[in-house]
């Protein structure tokens, strides 16, 4: 192991990247709720204030997996389409298979221009995760209980509050629902029979109700469905304590631009276009799997100095008062102070800690864990 990489796997290090990453959210989240006042005076101006407060938070994270993990990430497409990518409002299809599969579509998303802008169709729990569940709440991203019943109603009235946006966006939407674990993917084939369609090897079945009402409300404002299919290089299963120790992963991901108008306005016909698309995903899969490489032409986007300028700008601001106070704290000698201080330290660390579980797979919910009665009629 080198100096450098030996030097990233340091606890310390880990303690300073996540202290900036809370106080700077802590400070971020404080100003977007200063924008409150402004959204019934110029509802627009807030959303593109929101937008660049939103930028600061999560070109964090990419920031750590760009720069400081130095993660490579190909993009694999057509050269037509990619000229348009960052100019349009798009629904992004992807799968839902690695812990750190967010973190990939905010970096394409940073790349394009369009990460402060991201938009997603998130599980509901997501929004009480502290800092991002709150910073998301300002970036107007839809949420869902999985319950379709509640979740008609609501997503549509998200979905339609996009209508009139001011920054291009890519809407992201996993459509399987939750994240790939063999038992789901058992459950979900049985399903796939009890409905007469063909199985899915890489996939879980899709859930179609999100991304046709997805469709439905949007059509008109975005003018393409951007098909994406990931994966990483030698089977690495990446993680984001690994991004956090310094590990290097390589992501691929294929993207297909559909145009909108393609897409069927029918509710049952979509349905089936999105089984059908499912199907290529999956074909893809065992391409990359057999070949070790997509379909497509390889036009690698650069990654963009302005996360790292980000992450130094609120560390010269954050680590300073950090420092005098840790003097003081140890001059003062106060076994009352200096006992505090650690508390402190050990409860951030606890925090941040649970919110890096929010990402662990083996800490997934159960949803589609469940055998589902399988009409065979
Ligand atoms: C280009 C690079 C990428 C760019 C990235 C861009 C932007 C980045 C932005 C942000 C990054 C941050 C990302 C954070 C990620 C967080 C993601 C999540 O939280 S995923 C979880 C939430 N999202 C979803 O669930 C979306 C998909 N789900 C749906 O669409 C659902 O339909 C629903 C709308 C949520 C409603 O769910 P519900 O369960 O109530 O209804 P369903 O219709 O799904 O279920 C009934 C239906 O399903 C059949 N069924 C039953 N069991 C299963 C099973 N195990 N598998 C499949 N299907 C099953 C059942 O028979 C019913 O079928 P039918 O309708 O035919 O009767
Ligand atoms: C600079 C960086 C500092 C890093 C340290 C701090 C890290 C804090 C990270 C918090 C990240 C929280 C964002 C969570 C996004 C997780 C997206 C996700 O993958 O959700 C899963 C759901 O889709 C499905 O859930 P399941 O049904 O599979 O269960």
């Amino acid at each position: 192991m080198g100096f450098i990489q030996l030097l990233k796997s340091q606890f310390l290090c880990h303690l300073v990247i996540c202290y900036v990453f809370l106080v700077s959210g802590l400070i971020i989240n404080l100003l977007q709720v200063c924008t409150l006042p402004l959204w019934p005076i110029n509802k627009q101006l807030a959303r593109r204030i929101n937008c660049r407060l939103g930028y600061s938070i999560a070109s964090q994270m990419v920031a750590l997996l760009e720069w400081w993990s130095g993660t490579e990430c190909t993009l694999y497409t057509d050269p037509e389409s990619y000229s348009l990518y960052g100019k349009e409002n798009a629904i992004v299809v992807l799968n839902h298979n690695f812990e750190i599969d967010f973190l990939c579509g905010w970096t394409f998303c940073e790349r394009f221009g369009v990460l402060g802008s991201s938009k997603v169709l998130a599980k509901k729990e997501l929004a009480y995760v502290p800092l991002i569940g709150w910073m998301w709440y300002f970036m107007e991203i839809v949420f869902c209980k999985r319950k379709w019943e509640e979740d008609r109603r609501t997503v549509a009235k998200s979905l339609q509050n996009l209508r009139d946006y001011p920054e291009n966006y890519w809407f992201l939407l996993h459509c399987e629902g939750t994240r790939f674990t063999e038992k789901k993917h058992q459950i979900s084939m049985q399903v796939a029979e009890s409905k007469g369609l063909p199985k899915l090897k890489y996939h879980l079945l899709p859930r179609t109700k999100g991304f046709c009402i997805t469709v439905q409300n949007l059509r008109g404002t975005v003018t393409a469905v951007y098909d994406s299919t990931l994966n990483f290089r030698n089977n690495e299963t990446p993680t984001l304590l690994g991004l956090l120790n310094g590990k290097k992963y390589h992501a691929d991901l294929y993207v297909r631009r559909i145009p909108l108008e393609s897409i069927p306005e029918d509710e049952n016909e979509c349905a089936t276009w999105l089984h059908k698309l499912y199907q290529e995903k999956d074909q893809f899969q065992e391409q990359y799997y057999q070949t070790g490489r997509f379909p497509g032409t390889v036009v690698s986007p650069p990654r963009r100095p302005w996360t790292l300028l980000n992450w130094l700008f609120w560390a010269c601001l954050l680590l300073y008062p950090l420092a005098s106070l840790s003097a003081r704290v140890i001059c003062t000698g106060s076994s009352t102070t200096i006992l505090s201080t650690v508390a402190l330290c050990v409860t951030a660390s606890v925090g941040v800690r649970w919110m890096i579980g929010q990402t662990e797979i083996k800490k997934g919910s159960s949803y589609g864990n469940k055998d589902v009665p399988v009409n065979n009629n």
